[in-house]
């Protein structure tokens, strides 16, 4: 059977999460900072560990069959790939920025302007859309320093707490692309049983950190209102307990709505409510 191959980043912000990721797969293998290709020992599969940059061009030129990279990046390098799935980490924002006492207050203020970003082709689309002339400074880091150094006007980069702009003095003023890291295959090969394979086992690994399995007790003349709030993956189990006038149930619910159904589940009369973490759903 062929080896399939993934690459990940080396190193960055994405690189714990997807070797996490792969690892909650139930794949084996060895993660040492100096090598730079693996071998899963339980699955036909190699690692590539690379520059993010590089990520979305290895997988289009069939070089690597599969990849984890940031949205921003596959627009940014502008090749043709699969989205195979969204993996729900990395997740930011491009937004355009100024100094806090800047004139420019829209994204109309920004024509003949100068606009610092690592995302040159992304900011050009945009500003094409939007029909503005401006002067794109393409740097590849730090540009939160530009205004403060006299190279832009404002900056255009990826934002997620915000600190790194309030830290450099400036303040967002249009949000123009969100971003997560996405799983990504080469286009018209992303239906091999191996790739399925292991979206399966991504899908199962990402639909059991966005749930918690439930355990409750509640008297049975209590029974009825407990599970009305219990969507669960089916229906909910219900189980006897020694005092028969009392039940424990076991269930699933979105880690999302969590705390409010915690607090409705109390209210209809649910009692030592065990809340746990799951390793994967299989669907
Ligand atoms: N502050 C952040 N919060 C969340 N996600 C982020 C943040 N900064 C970047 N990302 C996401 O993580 C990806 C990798 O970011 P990182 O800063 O490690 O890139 P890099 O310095 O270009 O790495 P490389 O050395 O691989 O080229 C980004 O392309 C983006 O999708
Ligand atoms: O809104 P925040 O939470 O402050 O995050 C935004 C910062 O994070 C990224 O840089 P990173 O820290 O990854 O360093 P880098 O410049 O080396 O990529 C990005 O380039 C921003 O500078
Ligand atoms: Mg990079």
């Amino acid at each position: 059977m062929k080896t399939l191959k993934i690459a990940i980043q080396k190193s960055g912000r994405l690189n714990e999460k997807s070797v996490e990721l792969l690892k909650n797969c139930g794949l084996n293998f060895e993660n040492y900072k100096s090598s730079l290709i693996t071998s899963v020992s339980n699955f036909p599969l190699e690692i590539l560990f690379l520059r993010d940059d590089d990520i979305p061009e290895y997988v289009q030129d069939g070089i690597a069959d599969i990849g984890i990279v940031g949205e921003n990046v596959i627009q940014e390098t502008k090749v043709d790939v699969a989205y195979l799935q969204r993996l729900g980490f990395g997740k930011c924002k491009l937004k355009l920025a100024v100094p806090v006492n800047s004139p420019i207050q829209k994204v109309s203020d920004l024509e003949g302007k100068a606009i610092a970003t690592s995302y040159p082709n992304i900011l050009n689309n945009f500003l094409q859309k939007e029909d503005i002339k401006a002067d794109i400074k393409t740097i590849s880091g730090s540009v939160e320093i530009a205004p403060g150094l006299g190279l832009s006007d404002a900056i255009f980069d990826i934002v997620s707490t915000g600190s790194t702009l309030k830290n450099n003095g400036l303040q967002p003023f249009a949000d123009v692309v969100s971003s997560e890291a996405i799983l990504i295959g080469r286009k018209g090969e992303e239906n091999t049983p191996l790739i399925q394979e292991l979206i399966q086992r991504i899908q199962s690994v990402l639909r059991a950190k966005d749930n918690k399995y439930i355990v409750l007790n509640v008297e049975k003349v209590n029974l009825e209102k407990v599970v009305q709030l219990l969507p669960g993956v089916k229906s909910p189990s219900v189980i006897t307990l020694a005092d028969e006038n009392w039940v424990a149930v076991h269930t699933v619910i979105p880690e999302k709505d969590f705390w409010n159904r915690i607090n409705e589940l109390k209210g209809a009369g649910a009692q030592g409510i065990l809340v746990m973490p799951i390793e994967k759903i299989i669907m």
